[in-house]
């Protein structure tokens, strides 16, 4: 056992006509968020349902709360909660006899299941049939269903697709409140600046390989993607002169971008500061989580030529 809550080695899963992982692997340490990204078909799916064993890998091996998934006994399931991309529910149940049916597959007292409704934002239609559900509501149900039985690790394949802004904060702010608990919680997503300062740590996915993972911060600074200043000044070329090696470009005789190492931001702020010309406004834009993600992206098209 590696002590760790998801542990993928060497993993690989071959089809007939298609490699969707190619040698996976990581180590996640309980208790932290983990934001998987990709594009389509990147395999990020596929790595859920190996984790869940669902399906079983053609080589390599995964170890999910120290445990082989595809050996691990029924208690070992109820540890975890599943949220699947595209949940599909009775129409005719109601929200909470719902919860009720999947509480009685997983072996959950299937009494207690209002208050998870009122966790995810939906006492008020515990009653209403689930035909009638929105598809944010379809997705609080999902997520409802998902932390039945107060699960170790969460598994949620893309959790926030059809939600609105609101939603996706309240969505968040469970997702917070289960970390605090010290749930594990694997989410994947297409909606990245949504991510920032949502989760510990991020996997980039491509192709079926781990294109990049760490810390947002570590990605952040292994992709080394400059912060621009906006500046306006009345001479703008003349501040342009005082930051020298900055790559620059003059919008206007007032208006000036530079392109700033992140790490020399500071530097750069004392200089403008120092030039003696008035800065009437300034702007810093530091590289979102989108620019990073583009920026891996953009190394495999460089890469494949
Ligand atoms: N049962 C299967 N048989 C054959 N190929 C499959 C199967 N399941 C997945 N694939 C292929 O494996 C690759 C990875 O698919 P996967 O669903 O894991 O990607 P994904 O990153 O989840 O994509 P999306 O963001 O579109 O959900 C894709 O090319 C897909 O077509």
């Amino acid at each position: 056992m590696s002590g760790a809550a998801l542990l993928a080695e060497a993993l690989v899963k071959a089809y007939p006509r298609h490699r969707a992982l190619n040698g996976v692997s990581f180590s996640i340490p309980p208790g932290v968020c983990l934001a998987l990204l990709g594009h389509n078909g990147a395999g990020k799916t596929t790595l859920m349902k190996l984790l869940l064993g669902l399906t079983r890998p053609t080589s390599g091996r995964v170890e999910v709360l120290g445990e082989d998934p595809l050996r691990a006994p029924l208690a070992f399931r109820r540890q975890i909660g599943f949220l699947p991309e595209h949940v599909i529910f009775h129409d005719e149940l109601t929200g909470v006899e719902t919860l009720r049916h999947y509480a009685r597959l997983k072996g959950e007292d299937p009494r207690r299941q209002v208050a998870l409704l009122e966790r995810v934002g939906l006492s008020h239609a515990a009653d209403r049939r689930v035909k009638g559900y929105s598809k944010g509501m379809r997705q609080r149900l999902g997520l409802a269903q998902a932390l039945l039985g107060r699960p170790r690790l969460l598994l949620l394949d893309e959790p926030t697709t059809g939600l609105d802004p609101m939603l996706r904060q309240e969505f968040y702010r469970v997702i917070q409140e289960l970390r605090a608990e010290g749930v594990t919680v694997m989410l994947s997503s297409h909606v990245l600046t949504e991510l920032e300062a949502r989760t510990d740590l991020a996997m980039i996915m491509e192709q079926g390989s781990v294109k990049a993972f760490g810390t947002l911060d570590a990605l952040r600074s292994q992709a080394d993607l400059p912060a621009i200043f906006r500046i306006r000044c009345a001479r703008a070329r003349i501040v342009a002169e005082s930051v020298g090696g900055v790559v620059h470009r003059l919008a206007s005789e007032s208006a000036l971008e530079l392109s700033v190492p992140v790490r020399d931001k500071m530097a750069v702020l004392r200089q403008l500061m120092a030039c003696g010309v008035e800065i009437e406004d300034l702007e810093i834009q530091l590289p979102t989580l989108d620019d990073v993600y583009a920026h891996f992206g953009r190394e495999k098209d460089e890469e494949e030529g």
